[in-house]
């Protein structure tokens, strides 16, 4: 494999940290150009220590004095507009979207426009804006290489394979820390139980959307736009010991699954390596004290927020990105226990009810509805 010069968009963050973890082990394959950090200022002048890269980009902008002298000789971005920029440098090969939220949507956009190679992480890009990014890609000569993990198993099980024999995609789901839980007992639960993943170490937002299976809806659509597959085919289902990533079954009847243990460097080394692999120092499946794998359906009623998810996408215009907006916003004030957890549906169910918008659907509208959302979102139940 020929040496890849990477930007890293969100390198502080648990995607992007996993990330500098596996270049770590392969110093011949990969050359850091890019790093990026919302506040986590120290860890990112850490990084830049190690890593010497030509740009470091900090958003919170009262952070940047702090990391000057870190990056004497180099260049230093202070402030979130600057991120697509990072995103299209010339001497950048591949760009590892691992930032959060609509926050990651521009800087896709802008790796596709500049014909990158985009590891993308960030899930929510193509949620807001997955038919803006698919026209771009048919534009350009860039490549859109999935990071999440079952969307990583899909494109191994795929990969060799023709898109038009997929007769159906089974997207697996732990189930989160409430799989077993009562409608009841969700009523009252706990910021920090909704942050304990049986199986995955995250980001706080990702966790929470896990536990609503929000996370799993969000993932139906970005199984969508990344395979030109109909929601229709794509079946989740419950598979609490996160061991198969996804399974494609095709038109024969025959099914192929993606195995492993729960870890993000698995997927993350796979969408730089792709369509080669690379030696990865991580722990191995013991299968002869493998556990029972187990399935079982999804209980919709007990979380709407995977049906809220399929329903926007047969919607279509700006359905998805209206929920992905209003799904931000009640995640953040659950974080910071301003609402109930079972606040966080009602407010994507009501924002999708509410907001109305008809113009044309382009990455300037996209801002709009999303700061529209937003605004009603914050609004609604005090
Ligand atoms: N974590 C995981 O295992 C998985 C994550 N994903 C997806 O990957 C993406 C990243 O997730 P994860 O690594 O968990 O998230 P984290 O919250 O751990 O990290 C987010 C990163 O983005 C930066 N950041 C946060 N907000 C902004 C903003 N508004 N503008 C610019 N930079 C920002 C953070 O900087 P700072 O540290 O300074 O705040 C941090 O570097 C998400 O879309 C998630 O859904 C998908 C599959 C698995
Ligand atoms: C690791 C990863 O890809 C996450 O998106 C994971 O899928 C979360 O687990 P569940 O959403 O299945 O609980
Ligand atoms: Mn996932």
């Amino acid at each position: 494999m020929k040496k890849q010069k990477l930007a890293i968009l969100g390198s502080t963050g648990s995607i992007g940290t996993q990330s500098l973890e596996i270049i770590r082990q392969h110093p011949d394959k990969f050359e850091v150009i890019a790093l990026s950090a919302n506040s986590n200022w120290k860890l990112l002048a850490e990084q830049v220590k190690e890593f010497n890269p030509e740009f470091t980009l900090i958003g919170d902008e009262s952070h940047a004095k702090d990391l000057e002298k870190v990056c004497s000789g180099a260049t230093l971005l202070s402030g979130k507009k600057h991120l697509p920029e990072l995103a299209s440098l010339e001497n950048v090969d591949t760009v590892l979207n691992a930032l959060v939220g609509y926050s990651g949507f521009d800087s896709t956009l802008a790796a596709i426009k500049a014909g990158k190679r985009v590891a993308l992480a960030n899930k929510e890009s193509l949620v807001v804006g997955g038919e803006i990014i698919t026209e771009e890609l048919k534009k350009s000569n860039a490549e859109l290489i999935p990071v999440d993990s079952e969307h990583s198993a899909m494109l191994q099980c795929l990969t060799g394979e023709s898109l038009d024999n997929i007769e159906k995609i089974i997207i697996t789901a732990s189930g989160g820390p409430f799989r077993t839980f009562t409608k009841e007992q969700l009523q009252n639960v706990t910021v920090e139980q909704a942050l304990n993943h049986p199986n995955w170490d995250m980001g706080a937002k990702i966790t929470i959307d896990s536990s609503t299976m929000m996370n799993k809806g969000l993932e139906i659509i970005e199984a969508h736009w990344l395979f030109d597959i109909p929601v229709h085919k794509i079946q989740p289902v419950i598979h609490p010991q996160s061991i198969i990533h996804s399974m494609i079954t095709f038109i024969d009847g025959s099914s192929k699954a993606q195995l492993g243990l729960p870890d993000m460097k698995v997927p993350i080394i796979y969408s730089l390596s792709y369509p080669e692999r690379l030696d990865l120092d991580t722990p191995r499946m013991n299968w002869n004290e493998a556990q029972n794998l187990t399935f079982e359906p999804v209980d919709f009623d007990k979380f709407p927020c995977v049906r809220l998810a399929m329903e926007s996408i047969e919607t279509g215009g700006y359905a998805p990105a209206i929920l992905n907006a209003a799904n931000e916003v009640a995640v953040q004030r659950f974080l910071n226990k301003e609402i109930g957890y079972i606040h966080i549906p009602e407010i994507v169910e009501k924002s999708l009810a509410n907001i109305d918008w008809n113009d044309s659907l382009n990455a300037e509208t996209l801002k709009e509805i999303d700061k529209e959302t937003r605004v009603f979102a914050k609004s609604i139940i005090k």
